[in-house]
C-alpha cells in the first residue's frame, strides 16, 4: 500500500493539498480522475519525490523505483526504436543479450516489434506513445506513473494504444497511479478510480470496478451506469 496522510501542499498563497489523505493499492490500476488544474500532476510529483510536500506524510514508497509515461512521449529523436528503450535499459542490465530480450518482448507486447529500426520521426503519434509504453514497461520499476498518457491522441488511436496498454500491463504487476481528466479512460483501465475535486483538493467520490481490465471494451453498456454516476459526479463537484 502507498499511503498519504495529512498532506499539505502549496504554492505561494495556493494551498493545493490540505490535509488531503489517499491510500493506493499495490499491483492495480489507480485512476485518479479531476479537472485541469486541480492538482492530479502535483499528486504525482509529491508521491515520486519529483517535488516536496510542506507536511504530512508519504508512506510505502521507499526507495522503490518508479516509472513515467507522460502526455508526450519524450523519445530521443537520434535514437531508433530498438535504441530508445536500449538507452534507458544499460543503466539497470549490462547483459546485452539480456536487455535485447527484455526490449523484443516488451515491443511485441505493443506491436512494434517489426518496427525496432524506424526512428522517431518515423512513426506515427499512436505508435510514438506505444513505445513510450514498451520502455516505461521494459524498466525493471515497481512502480508506474502516467500523467494523461493518452489525452493527445484521437479516439481511435486511443483505443489500439489502450489495448496495447492493458495487454503488456496483465504480464507485469506493477502498481499504476493513473491520472486523467478522462471518464471512458479511466473506466476502460482503472482497478478504482478516485475523483478529486474542490480547492484545496479533496477525493469527492471513490469506486472500485470489479470487470476484468481485459474483459473490457470502450463502448460496454455494463459500464455506462458508472460512466453516468461519473458524469454527476464531476458536474456536481
Ligand atoms: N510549480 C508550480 N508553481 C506554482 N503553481 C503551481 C505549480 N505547479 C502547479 N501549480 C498550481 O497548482 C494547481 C494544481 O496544478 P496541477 O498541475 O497539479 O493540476 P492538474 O490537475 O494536473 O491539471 P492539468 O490536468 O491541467 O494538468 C494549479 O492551480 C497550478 O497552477
Amino acid at each position: 500500500m502507498i499511503s498519504i496522510s495529512n498532506l499539505t501542499k502549496k504554492f505561494h498563497n495556493k494551498t493545493v493539498f490540505d490535509n488531503f489523505s489517499i491510500d493506493i493499492e499495490e499491483n492495480k490500476i489507480s485512476c485518479i480522475l479531476g479537472a485541469s488544474g486541480i492538482g492530479k500532476s502535483t499528486l504525482i510529483k509529491l508521491l515520486s519525490g519529483l517535488d516536496r510536500h510542506d507536511s504530512g506524510e508519504i508512506e510505502g514508497m521507499g526507495n522503490k523505483e518508479f516509472s513515467y509515461i507522460f502526455q508526450e512521449p519524450r523519445l530521443l529523436p537520434w535514437l531508433n526504436v530498438y535504441d530508445n528503450v536500449d538507452f534507458i535499459l544499460k543503466a539497470v542490465y549490462s547483459d546485452k543479450d539480456e536487455r535485447k530480450r527484455i526490449i523484443l518482448e516488451n515491443l511485441k507486447l505493443v506491436d512494434l516489434e517489426s518496427s525496432a529500426n524506424l526512428f522517431p520521426d518515423e512513426l506515427s503519434g499512436g505508435m510514438m506513445q506505444r513505445l513510450s509504453i514498451a520502455r516505461a514497461f521494459s524498466y525493471p520499476a515497481k512502480i508506474l506513473f502516467m500523467d494523461e498518457p493518452f489525452s493527445g491522441l484521437d479516439i481511435k488511436l486511443k483505443m489500439s494504444v489502450m489495448d496495447s496498454f492493458r495487454k503488456i500491463w496483465a504480464q507485469s504487476s506493477k502498481t499504476v497511479v493513473f491520472i486523467t481528466h478522462d471518464i471512458d479512460e479511466a473506466v476502460f483501465l482503472a482497478d478504482k478510480i478516485y475523483v478529486l475535486a474542490d480547492s484545496p483538493a479533496r477525493i469527492v467520490y471513490e469506486k472500485d470496478i470489479k470487470i476484468n481490465i481485459m474483459k473490457r471494451s470502450f463502448n460496454d453498456d455494463t459500464t455506462a451506469p458508472l460512466k453516468k454516476e461519473l458524469l454527476k459526479v464531476i458536474s456536481d463537484n
